[in-house]
């Protein structure tokens, strides 16, 4: 067996805007890999650069933020594909082809003066498809997102309620059958029964595709139960990976600990993410140390005077934490113990 099958290689990251008061750094020099068909959650405090990390991943970022590093794709079959060097008739076809994404606040995104129909018939014209044979899987997607195609094709959007549109977009997004779908906060404006609904339709699309799925959102609890990994942003970085139960149940970080005991309850989702002590940092600011110093309860000299690597806690789990051994005990979880005896069940 060949190793692990990565389909994305993020090495250096950085992307920045220049400011009236300074350059502005809203991702610092992230290193991710994204494995072939798993689901990768995004989470982290408002502001901590998930979507700008998200969009870099299309070179999609806003103007005028600059992405340097490297951001390496590799198709089933093909050479790697070197995103951020990608001109912008390869990006058109990159974008939807290899990799779709469902923005934040996506139900604005379709046409209001559109038809669904017109939405895909375009997207196949652009991207030179066969009409017919398109819009007939069309028809099946919207169905696989149990809408009726009978009635959704021939819809404005303002006929459909904010679900429907969500799914659309969904279907939309997955018409030229793209290997990752990257989805920034697309449940966020959709009550909790349609959230859910969605995380299981996901869960079927990704099954039937072979889908590869990123997800953004700051809601915990929602990807405990549709992510198999976690990465968590700090300050415009990665501070700690792993799967969801290594995460859950054995964060090395504490900030991701500190996240997890704001979590009320893992089995309610949260409109937003409860605040943690401390203000949040502002990307202008040069950040000596670990990025989390300011607000961390074990902080000591060495974490304000020198940035921790990323270190190992095991094969699949990694944290940017010198103590990284010892943050499970200094900082507990509300409800420790019981959570300890979940794991075992
Ligand atoms: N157009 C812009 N120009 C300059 N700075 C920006 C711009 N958009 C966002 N930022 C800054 O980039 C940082 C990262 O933003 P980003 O949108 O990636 O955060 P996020 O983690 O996705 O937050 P949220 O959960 O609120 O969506 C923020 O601190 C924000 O101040
Ligand atoms: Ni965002």
């Amino acid at each position: 067996m060949s190793v692990r099958d990565e389909i994305f290689e993020i090495r250096n990251l950085d992307v920045s805007f220049e400011l009236n008061r300074g350059a502005s750094r809203v991702v610092r020099d992230v290193d991710l890999n994204i494995h072939r068909e798993e689901t990768l959650g995004i989470v982290g405090e408002s502001g901590s650069g998930k979507s700008m990390l998200s969009s870099s991943l299309l070179n999609a970022v806003v103007e005028p933020g600059v992405c340097s590093g490297e951001v390496t794709y590799y198709p089933q079959d093909g050479d790697p594909i070197s995103v951020l060097e990608l001109s912008e008739s390869e990006l058109k076809r990159f974008r939807w082809e290899e990799v779709a994404m469902v923005f934040q606040g996506a139900m604005s995104s379709l046409n209001p003066v559109m038809r669904v129909r017109a939405h895909f018939r375009e997207t196949l014209q652009d991207h030179n498809r066969d009409i017919p044979a398109g819009l007939e899987r069309a028809r099946e997607l919207l169905e696989s997102v149990y809408l009726d195609p009978d009635r959704v094709m021939d819809a404005y959007p303002h006929e459909l309620s904010g679900g429907m549109k969500q799914r659309a977009l969904i279907a939309l997004s997955l018409i030229l059958e793209p290997e990752v779908l990257v989805m920034d906060e697309p449940t966020a404006a959709l009550d909790l029964l349609m959230q859910r609904s969605i995380v299981a339709l996901l869960d079927d699309l990704q099954e039937e595709h072979d889908l590869t799925i990123v997800f953004i959102t700051h809601d915990l609890p929602l990807l405990t139960k549709l992510a198999d990994r976690l990465t968590v942003m700090y300050a415009f970085g990665i501070i700690e990976n792993g799967t969801v139960d290594e995460l859950l149940y054995n964060s090395s970080h504490p900030y991701t600990r500190a996240l997890l005991a704001a979590t009320p309850d893992l089995n309610v989702p949260v409109d937003e993410m409860h605040a943690i002590a401390g203000s949040k940092p502002d990307p202008v600011d040069r950040i000596e140390g670990c990025s989390y110093h300011p607000r961390c309860p074990i902080a000591d000299e060495h974490c304000r005077s020198s940035e921790p690597p990323m270190a190992t806690v095991n094969g699949t789990h990694e944290s940017a934490c010198f103590y990284h051994e010892k943050a499970r005990e200094a900082v507990p979880l509300r409800g420790d113990s019981k959570q300890e005896g979940a794991v075992h069940e």
